[in-house]
Formats: C-alpha cells, structure tokens, sequence
C-alpha cells in the first residue's frame, strides 16, 4: 500500500485520501427527538442513487473493495485496516473519488487476479449493466452492475471538541432503514479520536448493542444475490 500511495502522489499530485470512520445502528421511533436532546443540528434531506460494480466472480467485493457510482459521482471504498474484524462495531474505509486514480486501483487489482481461473467476463441475464453514462472503462475492466438502489437521507451534524460529527438516518427503496455515526478523518488524521467521538455518542443516544448492524449493501444482497451474499459471508467480508 506505502509503494501505491507514493505513486498516487507522484501520478496525482492533488489527490486527498480520506477515511471514513463509521459505526452503524438500528433506528427507533425516538432517534429524532435523542438527537435533538444531544444537540445535533437538522442539516437537510436528500435523495441518491447508487450503484455498485464488480466483476462476474467479484474479485472487488471479496478484497472489501466497494466500487459506486452515487448519482454520476464515482467513488471507491477500501478498507483502511487490513486485520479487522467483520464483526467489528466501527468501520474504517479508505475513499477516493478521483477518477483516475479509481480506474488505476481497480485496472490494478483486475490485472493481479488470476485471469486463467476467470469466468468469462461481460454482460450476462443477471448481470445487467446499469445507465451510468460512460461505461467504456467499466466494459474494458470487465466490471458490470451488482446491485442499486435508492436511499432517503437525513442528515444531522454535532459540533464536538475534535470537530463535526455526523448522523445519517437513511431510508433505502426496498425497505430498510438503518443510521450512521460517521467521521471523515484527512489524510494522517486522528482516526481515535473518531473513533472515541462516535463511541461517545452512541452512548449518549443510547445505543448500547455490541452486536454489529448490518448496512444496507447486506440486507440488498441477501434478499437479491444470494450466491454472492454467501461468497462474502464465507470471505468475512461481510
Ligand atoms: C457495518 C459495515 N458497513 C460496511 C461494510 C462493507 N461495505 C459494504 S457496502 C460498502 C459500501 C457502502 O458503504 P456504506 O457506508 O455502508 O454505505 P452508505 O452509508 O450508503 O455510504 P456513505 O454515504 O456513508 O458513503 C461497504 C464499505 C461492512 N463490512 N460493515
């Protein structure tokens, strides 16, 4: 990973990696007015939709690799460490929303996996590929459309010692809700410090569960790709 970051700088100089620190929960009937006593801000409401890419045998998704396209904007989420566990309460992806540099780190993991033992690639009946505009460079690296959806959002901000915290209360089309405390830590950020925040906050919301909540992409796979839920149940991915 140090060797690729070196080359990412020196490819594009401009390019900022965030890490997205998160722990999602189940939402109750009270979460709104819980949020409103803690101090969160209402900070808006919006609407998305996403779709996400992977090859036929999934060679992104079984690395935790997630590639999407929210309403034409690209982005990949990887995870930022390499040894923890699925079970885990708090997550920590890795995103980038280059382009570029997207094309380069998925071309790149494509290219490495073992093409002999591949399927072959391209549209198949269950496979479809999804109206994302160009879809020259996904052609090209074989990658089709896994699954989409649409999400209803609301957003809340809290304004804590080491800065902005932010709930997301969202409600996906096939009919699971599901909230998220996230922070975005920058580049050589303080990811403990995110992760001490959204500790303390799902205390004050009281969220006391050890048991992990599952997001979204899991409960869309399991009801619609069930072959490739399992792959990734069996990878501990999920
Ligand atoms: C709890 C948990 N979440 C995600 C994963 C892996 N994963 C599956 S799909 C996936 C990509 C979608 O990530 P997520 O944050 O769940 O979606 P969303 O809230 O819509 O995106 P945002 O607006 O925050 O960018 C990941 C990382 C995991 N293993 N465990």
């Amino acid at each position: 990973m140090g060797i690729l970051i070196v080359s990412w700088c020196f490819l594009y100089p401009s390019t900022k990696m965030t890490v997205e620190v998160e722990r999602k929960f189940v939402c109750d009937a009270e979460i709104m007015r819980k949020l409103q006593d803690i101090g969160a801000e209402c900070v808006g409401e919006r609407e998305f939709g996403d779709q996400y890419f992977d090859s036929p045998d999934f060679l992104l998704t079984l690395k935790d690799f997630w590639l999407r396209c929210r309403d034409g904007q690209w982005e990949l989420k990887s995870p930022a460490v390499s040894e923890a566990p699925a079970e885990t309460l708090c997550t920590r992806y890795r995103e980038i929303t280059s382009l570029p540099v997207i094309q380069s780190e998925v071309s790149k993991i494509i290219r490495e996996s073992n093409c002999s033992q591949r399927k072959q690639i391209g549209q198949t009946e269950d496979t479809p590929i999804c109206s994302t505009g160009d879809t020259k460079w996904l052609n090209e690296l074989g990658l089709v459309c896994f699954a989409e959806f649409r999400t209803q959002r609301c957003s809340y901000v809290l304004e804590r010692e080491d800065g902005a915290v932010r709930v997301d209360l969202d409600r996906a089309d096939f009919g699971y809700c599901v909230g998220e405390i996230e922070v975005l830590v920058p580049e050589g950020g303080d990811v403990n410090a995110a992760l001490q925040s959204i500790t303390s906050i799902a205390e004050q919301l009281g969220l006391n569960s050890e048991k992990k909540v599952k997001g979204k992409m899991d409960v869309f796979l399991q009801r619609n790709r069930p072959d490739h839920y399992n792959k990734l149940l069996s990878a501990h991915i999920l």
